[in-house]
């Protein structure tokens, strides 16, 4: 564990009837942008809500910036929590109020928006949630319901999913989080307001201080934005893997003709036969070498495509990365 060390995990478990989350373990260091890719159901939304506290899990621990003063014991209490009373303040209570203070440093945005049905407009969930956060950024609050045309006095019951979306992330950022924790944050978006939601993350990160853990399925968002990649399947998380370095380490060979057990070649992965054939290798100098003793040219080499790279990943449960 580092000082910039933001969250700690260690084999968080959650069962849902017949579906295991875990054991996860995992650290996550301050600067980066952490995606996550995992299929329908491989329970990225379970993580996200047990990293936030909505969700209890069955074992393990988490701990949110561990390196911070008070010593933590437990999982962080519910965003929405008053501060204690000071004339109530007692070590326990101390503690507590830590992990309070660690909880308004990251904010959440989850993929389905439970909006009170109280016929709030984007104004009154601001006016509910500001006060809980010391650090909240008005100013950030007005620029970006300008910047994405949003009114902020329409009540939210009847707005589309992705103005509910932009809404959240509104009040995400606002909130001048040190970590923005997002499941699938475009979900919904026109291209429009994904192209700027994608500038206001970057931008977000451009201070160096600042994190962000994110679900999504949408490769764009990877390439641009992503610096470590976990994979998520079955339950089971692999990874963080650094994306670039991941991204050198597999790649796709074009060869004209194949030796007779090209699945034997070292770091063969996949064979395609076709014309030209097709081999995909996690180690590809290794791979070039062994054809190249054989005589066989290679006419073409391409990195994989992210969703390319998830499935031999995850097929590979991790191994050899
Ligand atoms: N409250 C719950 N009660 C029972 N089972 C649940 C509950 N929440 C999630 N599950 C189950 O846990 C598994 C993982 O679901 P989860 O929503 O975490 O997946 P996901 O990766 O976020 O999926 P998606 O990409 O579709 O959003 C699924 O089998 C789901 O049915």
């Amino acid at each position: 564990m580092s000082e910039q060390t933001v969250l700690e995990v260690k084999n968080l478990a959650k069962l849902y009837g017949e579906f295991q989350l875990g054991p996860v373990s995992m650290m996550l260091e301050e600067g980066y942008v952490y995606v996550i890719m995992g299929r329908n159901g491989s329970g990225k939304t379970t993580l996200f809500r047990m990293l936030n506290a909505i969700v209890q899990p069955e074992r393990g621990m988490l701990e949110w910036f561990p390196a911070a003063a008070a010593p933590v014991t437990e999982a962080p209490s519910g965003q929405n929590s008053r501060p204690a009373a000071p004339e109530n303040r007692t070590p326990a209570s101390a503690e507590v109020e830590t992990l309070r203070e660690k909880r308004r440093r990251i904010a959440y945005m989850p993929d389905e928006l439970d909006i009170p049905d109280l016929g709030w407009s984007l104004r009154d969930w601001r006016d509910a949630v500001f006060p809980f956060f010391p650090a909240w950024d008005d100013a950030c609050y007005r620029r970006l319901v300008g910047r994405y045309g949003l009114d902020d006095r329409k009540a939210m019951r009847k707005s589309s999913k992705g103005t509910k979306k932009l809404a959240a992330f509104i009040i995400a950022l606002s909130q001048s989080p040190r970590v923005l924790v997002l499941d699938e944050p475009s979900a919904g978006l026109d291209p429009f307001s994904w192209k700027m939601m994608l500038e206001d993350l970057s931008a977000f990160m451009s201070a160096g201080d600042k994190t962000i853990l994110m679900a999504t399925h949408i490769i764009e968002e990877i390439r641009r934005l992503g610096d470590y990649l976990l994979f998520l399947e079955n339950g089971k998380v692999h990874g963080p893997f650094e994306k670039d370095a991941l991204s050198e380490s597999w790649r796709t060979l074009w060869v004209s003709e194949l030796p007779a057990s090209a699945e034997a070649l070292p770091g063969a992965a996949a064979v395609e036969k076709g014309t030209p054939h097709r081999l995909v290798t996690r180690s590809p100098g290794a791979t070039r070498e062994a054809l190249e003793k054989l005589g066989i040219a290679v006419t073409d080499e391409r990195p994989l495509e992210w969703d390319e790279l998830f499935w031999h990943v995850v097929r590979n449960k991790g191994k050899d990365m």
